[in-house]
């Protein structure tokens, strides 16, 4: 089994758990009465987005960060800068919770990115009636069928899908599935192992139009750099901003790398 397949299956079982003590009903009847999803435009001409995460552990690195204020880091993040918030829901590897989720809508204005391993529709339906305005769709994790119906899910709930692909495949699929928000993970979530290049070699299959997000791996400003020169529109940040020991200015100095003028030429 790889580590992907092996967090699905405990998501799968913690899932079966909340659908028996939360029925679908209860879930949209609580998403109905939430104010309607933040339009989430990831393409801005002149800078590259930093989508900054609530990481307290990882599957690649155990514990990070204890991570016991979860909606004060936050506004931290959206002091320094931050275009987005990504909050890692999954319990078992992650250690983190639907009521992370809630914390951190309630305080921050910004899009709320559910990162979680979504696998059915009641999970969408969990993202939005906790206040997601974002949901991460991991291609490597769904069949064809099922990733094109969750992004169509994703979006008719007003939400934005943001499709993860690590290869050519998957950038095909996230495409054939109707995503207009495609991230690249430089990690490979079978092997766990960062490459940095993969952004690179894959960015040129996404078309214009289409947000282009790198994910993993960003240790500071000369990462966004290198990936804004190959084309991305915004980066997610987990691990070396809540290690960093000062996340707001961590992350001012990212967004001030992703608006370097030396890049408006490579995004106009
Ligand atoms: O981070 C991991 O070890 C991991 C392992 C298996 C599946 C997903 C994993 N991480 C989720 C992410 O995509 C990252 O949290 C996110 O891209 C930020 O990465 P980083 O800045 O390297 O913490």
């Amino acid at each position: 089994m790889t580590v992907l397949e092996d967090i699905v299956a405990g998501v799968r079982e913690d899932l079966a758990e909340r659908e028996a003590a939360v029925p679908l009903a209860a879930l949209k009847e609580r998403a109905a009465r939430m104010p309607g999803a933040r339009e989430c435009l990831l393409h801005n001409d002149e800078a590259v987005g930093v989508i900054a995460e609530v990481k307290r552990s990882s599957p690649s690195k155990g514990s990070l960060a204890p991570i016991e204020d979860p909606a004060g880091l936050a506004g931290e993040y959206e002091a320094g800068g931050a275009c987005a918030i990504s909050v890692l829901t999954e319990r078992r590897r992650f250690n983190g919770s639907l009521a992370d989720l809630d914390a951190v809508r309630s305080t921050v204005d910004l899009p709320v990115l559910r990162k979680d391993f979504v696998v059915t529709p009641y999970q969408v339906w969990e993202a939005r009636a906790h206040g997601a305005d974002l949901v991460l769709l991991i291609v490597a994790a769904l069949e064809q069928t099922v990733l094109t119906s969750l992004v169509e899910r994703v979006h008719s709930l007003g939400m934005t899908a943001l499709v993860e692909t690590h290869d050519a495949d998957e950038v095909a699929r996230a495409l054939d599935a109707g995503a207009r928000c495609i991230g690249i993970n430089n990690r490979n979530l079978k092997t766990l192992e960062v490459d940095r290049t993969t952004f690179a070699r894959l960015a040129p299959l996404i078309p214009n139009g289409i947000s282009r997000v790198a994910e993993s791996g960003v240790r500071g400003p000369h990462d966004v750099m290198d990936f804004a020169r190959s084309g991305a529109d915004a980066v997610l940040v987990g691990e070396s901003l809540v290690t960093g020991g000062n996340p707001r200015s961590a992350v001012a100095d990212l967004v001030a790398a992703g608006a370097h003028p030396s890049l408006r030429a490579v995004r106009q």
